[in-house]
């Protein structure tokens, strides 16, 4: 849900990863893609609902002390989740990847231990192909057609939410981006799985 007409939040959440990333309020971290090809970048935000805290690397602060560009895209990840799903679902945590220089993220699922059954993710900067193919394993020529279940484009602003535990039980997810693109993923983690 974005579109040319509503993305001057976008463009300024994606001007402000970038500032902030450029004088060191924001540190972005890239990881090697072979030893982790899942986050290639990442920046964590612990939210207000229960543990209230943002989360770097293994360190904590308070979400009111994260960049403003994370708590901005917080902001609109919820505004926009809100109108797709006619409530707000309950975050506590921005996860946010940085793809530079063909990177993208292959397929996984975000079924991790303690995650809640709604993530939503604000795409900024380029357009970028995401997939879905069901997790179930086939093998031999044509299985990756046959698993294909959903091939989409998410532009600058978007706000794409996955509903329920069911998708990441059944599906695996690839976002392969055309150019410089910054994702922040909003997602809801139990306080003991930190
Ligand atoms: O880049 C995106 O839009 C999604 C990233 C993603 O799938 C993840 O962080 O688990
Ligand atoms: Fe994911």
């Amino acid at each position: 849900m974005g579109g040319a007409t509503v993305n001057a939040a976008a463009d300024k959440i994606f001007r402000l990863y970038q500032e902030q990333a450029l004088n060191g309020g924001l540190l972005l971290r890239r990881y090697p893609l072979q030893k982790n090809p899942h986050l290639l970048t990442f920046y964590s935000v612990r939210g207000i609902l229960l543990s209230n805290y943002f989360s770097h690397n293994g360190n904590t602060v308070p979400l009111l002390e994260a960049p403003s560009a994370v708590q901005h895209a917080m902001d609109l990840i919820r505004l926009r989740s809100l109108k797709a799903l006619g409530r707000t679902p309950e975050f506590n945590e921005v996860l946010s990847a940085a793809y530079l220089n063909n990177q993208k993220m292959s397929f996984h699922t975000d079924d991790e231990m303690g995650l809640g059954p709604t993530i939503a993710s604000l795409s900024l900067g380029s357009d970028a192909v995401m997939r879905f193919r069901l997790r179930r394993c086939k093998k031999g020529p044509g299985a990756d057609k046959v698993l294909l279940h959903l091939k989409l484009t998410l532009r600058h602003g978007d706000v794409l939410v996955m509903d329920g535990a069911h998708v990441q039980k059944n599906y695996v997810h690839a976002v392969e981006p055309v150019d410089l693109r910054i994702a922040a993923t909003a997602r809801f983690i139990s306080p003991g799985e930190s």
